[in-house]
């Protein structure tokens, strides 16, 4: 993740203007700066044409209705009028070009917000359905398995999967990266060309992308195609450090993402303009401003919501002021964006400190908030944990909620992970152990099912709390122990595990890079994990840990503070309680006071252990429950009008 990345900075008064001063209603000023609507112009190559149905109810659509009525000139353009029982825009009705392709006159079922029952028998098994179910666009920098660099690919590659399975419609955008690796980009090729290309004006001119698509477990994933998204390294960089166009590359994802819902016939129908926008962290965080600034002063997107999802504030999307007018954002708007650095983290005299700051403009436009755990929530709002946002999280208090993530358990099932040497689950455990044997034969490490063997996986960043693992390993490997992580990332921390590796020859490996059916295995074979971040909105790998009963040892803070609960030796008239230790402060005596405790457990007191694998793998962390709430998010955010209309 790259983005300016600081350090608890107040925002001075000026950084927290919410709207324009004026308002952009103006054909004129849309004709001079290019920001027509893209779907009132036509892409370059349409697929089909357009029939759409106006909103009898708010009249906001008329503007795109008239749009559509000149396209109507162009053979094969019918218009229809189907709208939801609140006279809202539900989507167009699309008729191919020469009617080659027959398409449905109405739209499907579950492109509509309908009632539905609570439950569905299919195949069988009795599904839980959503009360109301609604059109879901996510946007997102990755998404699991095409793109993941860490926990937000994760979470847009399942919670869509699980919102589907009740019954919404749900697209997912994201870019078509290519990086040039065979294993990464055929991860894309189930997606193919929809033929459609938009222009989107930024960066001073016209900007030609594609859209790829692949409807895969009841999703419609779309990947926004550009050059910019073909090049080698991670979504974000390479080995020279982050990528110096992000802004411009994740400025595109949003215009097109914005765009999808009106110009992708996905199925027969497009998404239309009754959508409700996932919003994923700085990279997502033009869209809610995009629908205030570029489409609703026209009619377009009247009955649209958007939900801004925090899984990570340390990074929002800062680069210089001047750099605005590349967004394709009408100049009135930058008040929304603006961000004003302190006078301290300024680097010179003349320095301004003047930026724009894209996370808390989605902050300041967007219908409701949403983090990632609901001890996350509260961070947020405070210096320490607001990055500099806090007062202004503050004062949207009202409309924040944290749901805790949930985790993919197909993915991540102990009983049947293709992964792993041996398959086990909470009634027999017999296999963990065999898990923990060929994960020390693969590392080569003395293979001892008795020796604690201590893991640690992820990205190598201050957030990790690596540098307390560095500070602390000395003492460790005095104890008898084993200890192995995965991870890459700051290249001085690899360096660090190269030189652990040979330092402590039978005790501790280090797999620098990202491998993630290496990551299976040592969650697997592993009896205690390690988690020392510094800050962790929700983290997902002691959920994945508690799952495959190896006992989390983590800071207490945010998401980890919620999910573990510390471990209780007397509770229960002596039978414990707890999942595993959570430590604080966050400093090495603690961290190392946990391990050894933990240790100590494992070794001496082996009902107990048990007990704290049993009580993890039982645990609840499905994506099942997490939907209702966000859901009850959802209704939320529909029942007021938009946050800026
Ligand atoms: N080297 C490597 N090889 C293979 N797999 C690796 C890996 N390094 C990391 N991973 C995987 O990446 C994911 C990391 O997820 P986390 O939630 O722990 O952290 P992250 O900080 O990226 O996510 C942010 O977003 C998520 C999602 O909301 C929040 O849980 C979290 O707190 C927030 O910081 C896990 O699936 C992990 O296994």
């Amino acid at each position: 993740m790259e983005s300016l990345k600081f350090t608890s900075l107040i925002p001075c008064k000026s950084s927290v203007n919410l709207i324009p001063t004026t308002k952009f209603v103006n054909h004129e000023v849309i004709g001079q700066v290019g920001f027509v609507p893209l779907w009132k112009r036509r892409s370059t190559r349409p697929a089909f044409r357009l029939r759409a149905q106006v909103s009898g109810g708010s009249g906001g659509a008329q503007d795109g209705a008239s749009a559509l009525e000149d396209q109507r000139e162009e053979k094969g353009v019918l218009l229809g009028a189907e709208t939801d029982s609140s006279g809202s825009v539900i989507g167009f009705n699309l008729i191919p070009p020469n009617g080659e392709l027959k398409v449905p006159d109405s739209p499907p079922e579950d492109a509509t917000s309908d009632r539905l029952d609570e439950t569905e028998d299919i195949d069988g098994k009795e599904k839980s359905k959503a009360k109301v179910t609604r059109n879901i666009v996510f946007v997102t920098a990755e998404a699991a398995p095409y793109s993941k660099t860490g926990g937000l690919g994760d979470v847009c590659g399942s919670l869509p999967t699980v919102l589907a399975a009740r019954g919404h419609r749900v697209m997912v955008v994201s870019p078509r990266y290519q990086n040039g690796t065979a294993a990464a980009d055929q991860k894309f090729s189930g997606a193919l060309d929809l033929d459609t290309r938009i222009k989107i004006y930024c960066f001073g001119g016209d900007q030609e992308v594609g859209f790829f698509h692949e409807y895969r477990e009841g999703v419609d994933w779309v990947f926004v195609d550009h050059p910019s998204f073909h090049r080698p390294g991670n979504p974000y960089g390479d080995s020279f450090g982050a990528f110096g166009d992000n802004q411009f590359r994740f400025t595109l994802l949003c215009h097109a993402a914005c765009e999808a819902p009106l110009v992708l016939p996905l199925g027969g129908y497009t998404y239309g303009e009754k959508c409700l926008f996932m919003v994923n962290d700085w990279h997502a965080g033009l869209v809610p401003l995009l629908l205030a600034a570029k489409y609703r002063p026209y009619g377009v997107y009247k009955d649209a919501r958007s939900v801004v999802v925090i899984h990570n504030l340390a990074h929002q999307g800062v680069e210089p002021a001047v750099t605005f007018k590349n967004l394709g954002i009408p100049p009135e708007w930058y008040g929304a964006l603006e961000w004003v650095f302190p006078t301290w983290a300024r680097t010179h005299a003349l320095d301004t400190g003047e930026a724009v700051n894209i996370l808390k403009g989605a902050i300041v436009t967007s219908d409701r908030i949403l983090t990632v755990s609901e001890g996350y929530s509260w961070e947020i709002t405070t210096v320490e944990g607001g990055y500099g946002l806090n007062e202004l999280l503050s004062s949207r208090k009202s409309i924040i909620t944290g749901i805790t993530n949930g985790v993919d358990v197909v993915e991540w099932d102990p009983s049947s992970d293709v992964h792993i040497a041996s398959h086990y689950s909470a009634d027999d455990l017999s296999g963990k152990v065999q898990c923990k044997l060929a994960l020390q034969k693969e590392l080569g490490l003395p293979i001892r099912p008795d020796c604690p063997l201590i893991g640690f996986i992820g990205r190598l960043d201050y957030q990790k709390g690596i540098d307390l693992i560095q500070s602390g390993m000395p003492q460790l490997m005095e104890d008898d122990v084993q200890f192995v992580m995965l991870g890459s990332g700051d290249p001085l921390c690899e360096d660090w595990m190269r030189a652990a590796e040979a330092t402590y020859k039978d005790k501790f490996r280090g797999w620098v890079g990202f491998n993630v059916p290496v990551s299976h295995r040592i969650t697997a074979g592993c009896d205690i994990l390690l988690m020392p971040s510094r800050f962790e909105p929700c983290g997902l790998n002691q959920l994945y840990a508690m799952r495959y009963g190896t006992v989390p040892v983590v800071h207490s803070t945010g998401g980890l503070r919620d999910t573990v609960l510390n471990f209780n030796p007397y509770a229960q008239g002596g039978q414990g309680d707890g999942t595993g230790w959570t430590f604080s402060p966050l400093t090495k005596e603690s961290m190392l006071a946990a391990l050894r405790l933990a240790c100590r457990t494992f070794t001496e007191y082996k009902p107990s252990w048990e007990g704290l694998m049993k009580r993890g793998m039982e645990r609840d962390f499905t994506w099942e429950s997490a939907a209702v709430k966000y859901e009850q998010v959802f209704e939320w955010a529909f029942i007021d009008p938009p946050y800026i209309c």
